[in-house]
């Protein structure tokens, strides 16, 4: 759905309502969109070194490349709806305690040496995630993309790092099938949007396997360390599904269409070796000192100027953003029109009667 101009307007009027002081970056942020939804593309000379703030201001709007003006019209309006709901969360005052009152116990989020640290939480179901979970992380990383954190690192306690969405989503939602999937596609695009949009560092540390949507989402962090026991795993044509998280896009510039294919398109698991050769992992260590080795790298990493990183992802990122968001928005679409048929439903109820079928 795209903003209307009404839209943009009343954003622009709700900005200078917002209660609390958004913090530069932000602003920086709405400046950006401003101007490139008004007046395109950057088109201003650059202003000179010691000019800090109009410096700053610069980059931000040249950051936007060719954003077409509509996109940054809806990603100004979506902005601000995201500061005006947390200005207005019932527990004013500190933000923690909106953010707890807003979080379940089966995203961990905390906070230590600079980084946030999202854990997947929900062991006893392989930390499958469900649709509270995939609002939680968007909370949590818009929080960590505006506060003092450095970088952010995903995780998952007990035996598995996550087994990608929770196929039970579907099945237990209210309303009919068709109303799923479009509520559905408007979660999975606003949530893998928020990997995109990530400012700073993202790293994963894989602690056991990784199965779905936790795996394709690979292609949107910075560092991916690996324990020798996690592998792999994008069963998506068993599952009558097509892959998400712009791993279409992703995975191939990563490690080449064919074994791109092997993976998205013939659902083959990989060990991490396998993941390291192709690409997709950073660095693979023994499960037996893997929590050791990996958080104290980081913490080494969560040192190095944050300014610097931010404007270094910055550039790394700048010039597929764009693309990113259109293939993110062509995958929810394709979602929406699969999810509703017989391939997809016969693999959800052969994974739910999977046990029952086993004891007969
Ligand atoms: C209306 C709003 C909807 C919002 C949705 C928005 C976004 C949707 C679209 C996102 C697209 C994402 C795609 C994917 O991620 S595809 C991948 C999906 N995952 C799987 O197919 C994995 C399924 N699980 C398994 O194959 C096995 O469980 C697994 C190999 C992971 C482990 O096997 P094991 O034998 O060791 O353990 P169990 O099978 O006994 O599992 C233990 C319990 O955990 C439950 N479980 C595990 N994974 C899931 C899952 N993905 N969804 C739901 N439940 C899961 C399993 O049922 C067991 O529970 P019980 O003990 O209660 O039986």
């Amino acid at each position: 759905m795209r903003a209307s101009q009404q839209d943009f307007e009343n954003a622009l009027n709700q900005v200078k309502l917002l209660k609390k002081d958004p913090g530069n970056e932000v602003k920086l942020r709405l400046y950006a969109l401003y101007k490139q939804a008004t007046d395109g593309p950057c088109n201003m000379p650059k202003p000179g070194m010691l000019d800090f703030v109009n410096k700053a201001k610069w980059d931000a709007w040249n950051a936007l490349g060719s954003l077409p003006k509509e996109t940054a019209r809806q990603n100004y309006v979506d902005l601000v709806s995201s500061l005006s709901s947390s200005s207005e969360a019932p527990s004013q005052g500190k933000r923690g305690a909106d953010e707890k009152a807003r979080e379940s116990k089966d995203i961990l989020v905390t906070s230590e040496d600079g980084i946030t640290k999202i854990t997947f939480n929900r062991p006893t179901k392989k930390n499958a995630i469900t649709s509270q979970m995939y609002r939680d992380i968007i909370l949590a990383l818009k929080n960590a993309s505006t506060d003092n954190t450095v970088m952010a690192v995903f995780t998952g306690t007990g035996d598995y790092y996550c087994s990608g969405n929770d196929l039970t989503n579907f099945t237990s939602a209210t309303g009919g099938i068709e109303e799923a999937a479009s509520n559905g596609a408007v979660l999975l695009r606003d949530f893998v949007n928020s990997f995109i949009d990530f400012p700073k560092p993202l790293v994963a540390v894989v602690n056991g396997p990784a199965v779905g949507i936790s795996v394709t989402l690979l292609g949107l962090f910075d560092g991916v360390f690996a324990s020798d026991r996690a592998t792999f795993h994008t069963p998506f044509s068993q599952l009558g599904q097509s892959p998400e998280a712009c791993s279409s896009y992703t995975f191939p510039k990563m490690m080449g269409s064919a074994k791109a294919a092997e993976m998205l398109l013939f659902g083959k698991k990989l060990t991490a070796r396998e993941a390291w050769a192709q690409g997709l992992v950073t660095e693979v260590f023994p499960e037996s000192t893997f929590e050791t080795e990996v958080w104290t790298r980081l913490k080494t990493y969560a040192k190095l100027p944050p300014n610097v990183m931010r404007i270094s992802k910055e550039l790394i990122r700048k010039h597929e953003k764009q693309k990113l968001y259109t293939v993110n928005a062509e995958k929810c679409a394709a979602a929406l029109e699969r999810m509703p048929r017989e391939e997809y439903a016969k693999a959800l109820r052969n994974f739910l009667f999977r046990k029952a079928k086993a004891k007969l």
